[in-house]
């Protein structure tokens, strides 16, 4: 029987320069230390976008407007199997991490030479033409 994926979702932000924003995995958690788009698993009586906007609030300490889906992916982990969409996010006010994470933000051709997710390295193959 294939795995039932967990929807997760990520935002596609970027700063006046075009950077982009992403945050570390912290210690503890699946994938420590590696960088991946701010957000989380969508909860069940939450759309994608409610999703988002709170994960951005209680990440991030910022509200967002959110966009258009860019791309999604499907990815198996050993313990989990996620789809992981990613949409476009405007925020407002300062990015102040509010779990101790790093964040940085990141010129397009950066990401390529990140250690990233791997889901999010399927997202950037996808995206690579367009960002
Ligand atoms: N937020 C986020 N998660 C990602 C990305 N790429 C990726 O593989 N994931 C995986 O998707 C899952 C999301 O879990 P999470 O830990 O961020 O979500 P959460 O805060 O809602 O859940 P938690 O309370 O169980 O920790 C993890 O397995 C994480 O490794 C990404 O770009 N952003």
């Amino acid at each position: 029987m294939p795995k039932k994926a967990v929807p997760v979702v990520a935002a596609f932000v970027r700063d006046v320069s075009g950077r982009i924003l992403l945050a570390r995995r912290p210690p503890g958690k699946a994938r420590a230390g590696l960088w991946e788009f701010p957000g989380g698993k969508v909860k069940p009586e939450e759309t994608p976008e409610e999703a988002l906007k709170r994960e951005l609030q209680e990440e991030l300490g910022v509200s967002a407007e959110v966009g258009q889906k860019l791309a999604s992916v499907t990815h198996d982990y050993p313990e989990v199997t996620i789809e992981l969409s990613l949409y476009e996010a405007l925020i407002k006010g300062p990015v102040v991490p509010q779990e101790g994470q790093e964040v940085a933000w990141f010129k397009p051709r950066e990401l390529f030479d990140l250690e990233l997710c791997p889901a999010d390295r399927k997202l950037l193959k996808i995206l690579e033409t367009c960002i």
